[in-house]
């Protein structure tokens, strides 16, 4: 579990931090990503929460995890827009950001210079077993990086990979149960 580092300290330097949340789908991304920022607006600190506005999977505005647990965001359609409307808080979520461009790397990296706490979420790896999008980079600047995982369907091992159940070569294929299942590295390449 992760536990915030004490609050005082970067009140005093002025400098924020980057984590990042990755795994497989179904592996509890986004409730750890929800968590940590209800404790982040318990603490009453001034939260920004922003997903890609292709994700409507569960919902066209809220943040919703496969056990239904839910909170509000603002979908944006490019990382810049991230920039200008966080000018005034002091923690940033970010979900499925294996969705977004290139430029969400520089986006974060200026918000934890700007004093900010940026908790990002995302999709280390996509369903052919290869890095997805700036998840790589975004894990490389990050203070902070916790891998989580699901439980493999086929096996009951833990499970990385998300093993995708329909043909279809996109890399980009909103789906949840239906399409996609958790599987080991041994039942991911079982085929
Ligand atoms: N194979 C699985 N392994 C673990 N959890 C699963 C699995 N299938 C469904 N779930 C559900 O998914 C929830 C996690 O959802 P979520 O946080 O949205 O994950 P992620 O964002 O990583 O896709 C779990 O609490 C559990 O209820
Ligand atoms: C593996 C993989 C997934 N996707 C899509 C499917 C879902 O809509 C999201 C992942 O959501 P989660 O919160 O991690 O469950 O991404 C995709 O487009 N391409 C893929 O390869
Ligand atoms: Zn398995």
């Amino acid at each position: 579990m992760f536990i915030e580092p004490k609050r005082g300290r970067i009140h005093e330097q002025k400098t924020g931090w980057i984590e990042v949340v990755c795994g497989s789908m179904f592996s509890g991304k986004t409730e750890e990503l929800i968590r940590r920022l209800k404790r982040a607006k318990i603490a009453k600190q001034k939260v920004e929460i922003f997903k890609p506005a292709i994700d409507v999977r569960y919902h066209e505005i809220d943040i919703v995890s496969h056990n239904q647990t839910a909170i509000r965001s603002t979908p944006v359609h490019t990382s810049e827009e991230i920039l200008l409307m966080t000018s005034d808080c002091e923690v940033v979520g970010i979900d499925e950001a294996q969705f977004f461009d290139e430029g969400i790397v520089e986006v974060v990296n200026k918000l934890a210079e700007n004093g900010k706490r940026v908790i990002i979420a995302g999709l280390d790896m996509d369903s052919r077993g290869i890095p997805f999008g700036p998840m790589p980079a975004l894990m490389s600047i990050a203070e902070y990086v916790t891998k989580v995982h699901a439980i493999c369907v086929v096996c009951g091992d833990i499970a990385n990979y998300s093993y995708r159940k329909v043909p279809n070569e996109q890399q980009v294929m909103l789906g949840e149960l239906d399409s996609y299942e958790a599987r080991c590295r041994k039942c991911f390449h079982a085929g």
